[in-house]
């Protein structure tokens, strides 16, 4: 993850910290990590039950989104698995993705890289097929009329088995040219990544990009997994690195990705508040960390949310914002031409701040 390493200019120093806000939210950005099923809002989950003849076990609305209050992954997994139980046509997936990426423009994010769960479909008996061509159509189309390039990261769920990720794997074939990646998303504690170290390993043959959840709640020694036994390419979360020096100076060194997601962290309570948030930790550091949303519909924010409310909780300043936004794209599965492009559209935009 090497091959473009963009470099601050130091004039952008300038710019008064008052304007923060308003650059953070001005400036354009890659998100890396966010699961398209994570930005179901209530209204289209109640809006998609009703299409569908499905029954869910809320009231209202404000019913569902009172559960939203999590105290760990777990927590949080259970609901977010019940809420996709409505998704059944293509043109579902469609919708979904669609309201996703309108947000997305909105938030100046012109490229993004979306995690999908087909398990949770596929066991519902909707067909690979049905999930797939929704998302990649609503991908196809944010391009010409969004101006967002996006594509598609199938992941693996952990709490079910290799076997499982690999019959799946085998039904996603057929659309190979439709996702550029897989990942491995879901309970992480009691599934460390070397359960899938075979599947991971036919994926690279198969020459897809590889990323993994780990050190979200999990300890330093999954994101050592991840990357020496699943040979990940990007980290998500990965917070928990911190936790081991040795660890850091490896990313750091490597110059492997970490998506954080600090509004996510933040719901899940994996740090108490988000002043305690170790980003600012994990860029002085030199790693190349990155913002994300995760699930904007549960954890309360898409991506100028999570940059805005991050900045003002930590006191980050504005060179960190340029970093976050050049290792997005630095970060990111595009060619080095477009990482360049991107890079000067934000060089551009901090210069006229
Ligand atoms: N934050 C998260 N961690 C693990 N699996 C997930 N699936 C959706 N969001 C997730
Ligand atoms: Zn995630």
């Amino acid at each position: 993850m090497t091959d473009f390493r963009p470099v601050y200019d130091p004039r952008f120093d300038n710019i008064p910290s008052d304007r923060l806000p308003e650059l953070l939210r001005a400036m354009p950005k890659a998100e890396l990590h966010m699961h398209i099923e994570g930005s179901l809002e209530p209204e289209l989950i109640f809006a998609l039950a009703q299409r569908n003849g499905v029954a869910i076990p809320y009231a209202s609305v404000e019913d569902l989104r009172k559960a939203y209050a999590f105290t760990n992954l777990q927590s949080f997994l259970d609901i977010y698995y019940a809420g996709a139980s409505v998704l059944l046509k293509e043109q579902d997936f469609y919708d979904m993705a669609w309201a996703y990426l309108e947000r997305a423009a909105a938030d100046n994010v012109v490229h993004t890289e979306m995690f999908f769960d087909p398990q949770t479909h596929t066991a519902r008996g909707v067909a690979m097929e049905t999930v797939v061509d929704g998302l990649h159509r609503a991908c196809v189309d944010a391009q010409p009329k969004l101006g967002v390039s996006a594509s598609l990261i199938l992941c693996f769920l952990r709490h079910l088995s290799e076997e499982e990720a690999f019959e799946t794997l085998e039904q996603a074939l057929p659309f190979r040219d439709l996702f550029i990646g897989v990942g491995l998303d879901s309970s992480e504690v009691g599934h460390p990544p070397e359960k899938f170290a075979r599947v991971f390993a036919r994926c690279r043959e198969l020459g897809l990009r590889l990323v993994a959840h780990a050190g979200e709640e999990g300890p330093p020694e999954y994101v050592w997994s991840a990357l020496d036994v699943l040979k990940v390419e990007r980290v998500d979360h990965g917070v928990q690195s911190a936790k081991d020096p040795a660890l850091m100076k490896r990313l750091a060194q490597d110059r492997i990705p970490l998506t954080v997601c600090p509004l996510s962290n933040l719901k899940l309570c994996v740090f108490p508040d988000l002043s305690k948030h170790n980003l600012g930790a994990l860029l002085d550091a030199g790693l190349v960390a990155t913002v994300n949303s995760d699930d904007p519909a549960y954890f309360g924010g898409y991506m100028n949310q999570n940059f805005t409310q991050t900045f003002e909780a930590t006191g980050l300043k504005v060179q960190h914002a340029w970093q976050l936004a050049a290792n997005s794209f630095e970060g990111s599965f595009i060619d080095v031409a477009a990482k360049r492009a991107y890079v000067d559209r934000l060089n551009a935009v901090f210069a006229s701040f």
